[in-house]
């Protein structure tokens, strides 16, 4: 699936609706004021040709006159056009302001992780976000293409009193603006191309720069190469970039040079005719000044054209993002209230967008209503990808997964997992107070301490709790000045616990969430949440644990054995043992390395 940035859609409502919605009222004024300073400062060499050509008669009022418009009308452009440069300003922030949470919103309104996940998508999601700016500010340039239309039409109808041929002068314009926009798509070419290795520059770069990944790094002295393989990268973006400004600014010359010839020959044309008589000295310097002028509205608008085709851009990633978000949220099938069944796979087979290979072939499973389910296997088994089917980051690319007979990919996403319950393990290190940490697992009762104290309890984390200085209202993480930062098995605690936070969920799902915990801690926290599952057991929530610690797999209603993606063995241990297939080799080899580790 190629990224579909080329939008049927209103681009315009793109790239002015943000502006009206973030601040009509700024808006409005500013169209006012614009139209009326561009109007006034385009007019403003008419009083020009009134003063030379009064002094030239020895007319004194004709020369008043042209002192009067020309402080009038310059007076009156100059003081507008400050105002409205400092609210569009203004105008400029909010709209930013407001396109940062549209992005955020849209970002996340999107159902499952594939555009997180796939390297093109994230491309066009990094350069929408970077652009952020840019679309914010095409109110502005628009308004700016506004004022300059308005100058240009002004410019045309005065060089035609003048001499009509000499209307075409703004037309040579066209040179620079072609150039510039020849110019613009060289730069959009070499942006695209290079947005991978910005990417992974940026990632390097936070790697070498990150707490989190200090420790591990520094252990095994790849600081160094890290540092080497990000130069060389930031240095092929910073020579493909320069090479793209290069090739950008031998067009944008050539426009010039083309523009130049033309002013050239007008001005030519005009002393000529003055010098024969046909134009007055008045005439030929009002033209000199407004064909001056036009050449600021051609650099102005070439300007703007630039900046409004980048704005263009991130206006089409924008309704790009806005369809996908719609596309994927389209669903409407209804989420069962309880499972009565279970949740049931029917020939699942997954490949991973963009990639031919599937991780997950022909999977026919139940999970039966009520039941805990434990699923192991090898690395790259396919564990992962299997949960990340059932919380519906992902839709299987062939067969359905049906939670009592209702088809997840037909229910939207959000309501599905308002019914499941998931904890990775990669799990979340917000920096939150506690009660925030732990409540975030149900946000309506996220300020409910009763719920959250229970959630702290069951997770096995009173004792975390106990030992902040502030309990529950302790600040976490290092990113607060004096927030309180916990070891990796006291965040993990936090994490169970906010695991455990909404009541009665059809799908619990641990991903190896307790790495941090001993295998004791482990088999007591999963027996705790298949206790909770049990007693919601009117609902009928199914406990998914993947896990490698056969200690705690052996206590599960079923064990799911994995293997290069397919289903190898389903029962419960002691069928499983009997069978003597990967499970009881498996089961047997830990279990002697526990008794005998020698
Ligand atoms: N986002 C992704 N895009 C492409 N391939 C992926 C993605 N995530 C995982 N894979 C591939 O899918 C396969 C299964 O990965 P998965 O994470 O499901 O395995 P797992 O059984 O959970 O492994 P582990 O025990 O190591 O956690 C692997 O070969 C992996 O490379």
């Amino acid at each position: 699936m190629s990224v579909a940035v080329r939008p049927s859609g209103s681009v315009l409502r793109v790239l002015v609706g943000p502006a009206w919605r973030a601040a009509p009222g700024v808006l409005a004024w500013a169209v006012a004021a614009t139209t009326v300073a561009a109007v006034a400062s385009a007019t403003f060499p008419l009083g020009f040709h009134l003063m030379v050509d009064g002094a030239l008669a020895h007319d004194g009022a004709r020369v008043v006159t042209g002192v009067c418009v020309v402080a009038v009308l310059f007076t009156l452009a100059w003081t507008l056009s400050t105002m409205a440069a400092a609210r569009n300003s203004t105008l400029t922030d909010r709209v930013s302001s407001y396109l940062m949470a549209r992005i955020a919103v849209l970002i996340n309104a999107v159902p499952g992780v594939e555009h997180l996940e796939r390297p093109d998508l994230l491309s066009e999601i990094d350069q929408l976000r970077e652009g952020r700016r840019t679309l914010a500010g095409a109110a502005r340039q628009l308004l700016a293409g506004w004022q300059v239309a308005i100058r240009s039409i002004a410019i045309i109808v005065l060089l035609a009193t003048v001499y009509p041929p000499v209307m075409v002068v703004p037309l040579v314009g066209l040179a620079p603006m072609l150039a510039d926009r020849r110019a613009s798509r060289v730069q959009q070419a070499s942006g695209d191309a290079l947005a991978a290795d910005r990417r992974l520059a940026d990632q390097l770069f936070g790697l070498a720069t990150t707490a989190d990944t200090a420790k591990e790094l520094r252990t095994y002295g790849v600081t160094g190469a890290l540092a080497a393989r990000h130069s060389a990268i930031a240095e092929r973006v910073r020579a493909g970039s320069v090479r793209a400004a290069l090739l950008g600014a031998a067009w944008e010359g050539l426009g010039w040079v083309c523009y130049a010839t033309g002013f050239v020959v007008v001005i030519i044309v005009l002393v000529l005719r003055a010098v024969h008589g046909h134009t007055s000295p008045g005439q030929v310097v009002m033209a000199v000044s407004l064909m001056r002028r036009a050449q600021v509205q051609v650099s102005s608008a070439t300007d703007t054209a630039g900046s409004l085709a980048a704005a263009v851009r991130t206006a089409r990633r924008l309704l790009w993002l806005e369809r996908y978000a719609a596309a994927r949220s389209a669903a409407d099938g209804a989420v069962p209230a309880t499972l009565r069944t279970g949740i049931r796979l029917e020939s699942v087979t997954f490949a991973y967008p963009g990639r031919d290979e599937p991780v997950l072939r022909d999977v026919d499973l139940t999970l039966p209503a009520g039941a805990t389910v434990a699923v192991v296997g090898e690395n790259g088994a396919g564990k992962t990808t299997l949960v990340k089917l059932l919380t519906r980051m992902y839709v299987p690319s062939e067969g359905r997964i049906l939670a009592d007979g209702e088809d997840l990919a037909a229910m939207p996403a959000d309501r599905w997992r308002e019914r499941t319950t998931a904890v990775f393990q990669d799990f979340l290190r917000p920096s939150l107070t506690a009660r925030e940490v732990v409540g975030v697992g149900d946000l309506p009762r996220a300020g409910d301490d009763a719920a959250v104290g229970g959630a702290v309890a069951r997770g096995g984390a009173r004792r975390v709790v106990e030992r902040l200085p502030d309990g529950l209202a302790t600040p976490l993480g290092r990113w607060f000045t004096g927030g309180h930062e916990l070891s990796g098995g006291q965040w993990q605690r936090l994490a169970l616990a906010r695991g455990l936070m909404r009541p009665a969920p059809l799908l619990t799902v641990l991903d190896e969430p307790t790495a941090s915990l001993d295998a004791v801690a482990e088999a007591r926290l999963f027996a705790r949440f298949a206790e909770v599952s049990r007693a919601g057991r009117e609902a009928g929530g199914v406990t998914v644990l993947v896990s490698h610690r056969f200690s705690t797999v052996r206590t599960a209603d079923l064990i799911v054995v994995l293997d290069q993606g397919r289903v190898a063995e389903v029962g419960d241990h002691e069928t499983l043992l009997r069978a003597g297939g990967t499970y009881a080799q498996l089961f047997t080899l830990q279990a002697r390395a526990y008794l005998d580790p020698q």
